[in-house]
């Protein structure tokens, strides 16, 4: 009997991994049916999109962009259903006739709606590595009680995920994650503070959207992947580790209490994950090119430099504080990346603004998603306040 293809809504289709996930699940039209999309603003991607693959309902961020995308459709588009706003995202995310919700907005935007999908019980393919940083308390009590899934798509979760299959998790005794180091990786804090957006956006291995590639140039995006590790696998924060690797060969490994380290390898492409978490526990025969292990002969580690990259370890003391603190992180990151990414913001003052963020935040629990919205907002404005002081700094040092 021919088995039931599996419904998928794709948040942030319109991103680097919704395009890639577009990719994945289109090669295999016996095994996928996309049901819902959602994007931001880029109505004529999704308007493509939408005419390739004839989703049952779509999501954009405002009532202008849905009447923007509506003008980019030919008139009676079907069945299809408009929705907008966060309300229209969650709307995406929880239809009863979707299986499977690959998380893939970027930030703290894409909280609700994965909070959506995980109280509707469905299986959640996550990208979004922000919503556990912030709110990794409040998913794992709704996990508990709707027996939903996450499968991790970020690459270092995944190959922890697959390190893990078939091992007791009581015999674990570290995660280890590997960081590219990004494009800055061996420089200096001097050579570090008249870096530019552009410089600062050329990732060495990886192509992905602009935060998170930012965040790989600060080191902060391995912060946050420690934190989405400790909430995914359920390990203390001081149990896991960083290695720099500058290859992105080796995807992260994890250590047994016998002193094996499994690892998981391949090729950067982002297509190996997304594909293994929409298949679990099958695996799909995706087009990427094979791993040529004697072209490369040697694989590279070393410490992370945490005095050049502060960001790695402000991520550790928001980790380890708790409570409503890494979603203050998280928010002070998002508007400082957006901040240097606008020319306001020199990229060494990034994980300074962070650090001034925290310093002057009272930790709360995060046991409500009203409190870390509530942290989320003061940081995100305690964070612009700053901004605008140290712009005019930047000017004048620019101008200097
Ligand atoms: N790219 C990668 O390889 C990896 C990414 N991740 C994580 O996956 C997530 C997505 O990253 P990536 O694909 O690179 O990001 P992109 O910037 O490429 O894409 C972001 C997506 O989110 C949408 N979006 C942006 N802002 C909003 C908003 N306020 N409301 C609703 N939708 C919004 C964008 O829509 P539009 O463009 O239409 O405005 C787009 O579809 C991030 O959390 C990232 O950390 C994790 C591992 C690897
Ligand atoms: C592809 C992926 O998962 C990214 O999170 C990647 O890891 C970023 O590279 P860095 O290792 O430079 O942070
Ligand atoms: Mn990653």
């Amino acid at each position: 009997m021919a088995r039931r293809r599996k419904r998928l809504s794709i948040l942030g289709s319109t991103g680097s991994i919704g395009v890639n996930t577009m990719e994945v699940a289109c090669g295999f039209p016996d095994r996928f049916e996309i049901v819902g999309l959602a994007a931001g603003r880029n109505v004529e991607r999704l308007a493509h999109q939408i005419q390739r693959v004839k989703p049952r309902w779509v999501a954009v961020q405002d009532r202008d962009a849905a009447s923007a995308l509506e003008r980019q459709l030919p008139a009676g588009h079907g069945k299809l259903e408009i929705f907008w706003g966060q309300e229209g995202y969650c709307r995406v995310a929880s239809q009863d006739d979707v299986d499977m919700v690959v998380s893939a907005i970027v930030g703290a935007a894409g909280l609700l709606p994965t909070l959506a999908a995980v109280a509707a019980g469905k299986d959640v393919a996550l990208a979004n590595k922000e919503t556990l940083v912030i709110a990794g308390e409040v998913v794992t009590r709704m996990l508990e009680s709707t027996g939903g899934r996450l499968l991790p798509v970020d690459s270092e979760h995944s190959a922890i995920f697959q390190a893990l299959q078939g091992n007791p998790r009581t015999a674990v005794k570290r995660l280890l994650l590997t960081a590219s180091g990004g494009p800055f990786f061996g420089k200096t804090l001097e050579d570090l503070a008249t870096v530019t957006p552009q410089a600062a956006l050329r990732h060495p291995n990886w192509s992905m959207g602009p935060k998170i590639t930012i965040d790989s140039a600060t080191l902060m995006n391995k912060g946050l992947e420690v934190i989405e590790a400790h909430w995914l696998f359920q390990v203390p924060v001081d149990a896991v580790a960083v290695h720099i690797h500058p290859e992105s060969i080796v995807h992260s490994m994890v250590e047994y209490v016998d002193g094996s380290v499994i690892a998981q390898l391949g090729v950067p492409d982002m297509k190996i994950p997304i594909a293994y978490a929409l298949s679990y526990p099958e695996r799909l025969p995706v087009q990427v090119p094979s791993l040529d292990l004697l072209a490369l002969r040697s694989l590279t580690f070393y410490p992370p430099d945490v005095e050049t990259f502060p960001c790695l370890n402000l991520a550790y003391r928001a980790a380890r504080m708790g409570g409503t603190m890494p979603a203050v992180l998280n928010a002070a990151n998002e508007t400082a990346v957006d901040a240097f990414l606008s020319g306001r913001l020199a990229f060494t003052d990034i994980a300074a603004l962070i650090a001034r963020v925290m310093d002057a935040h009272d930790v709360m629990p995060a046991d409500t998603v009203q409190r870390i919205q509530e942290a989320d907002r003061w940081a995100r404005e305690t964070a612009k306040a700053l901004v605008n002081g140290a712009e005019k700094v930047y000017e004048a040092f620019q101008n200097a």
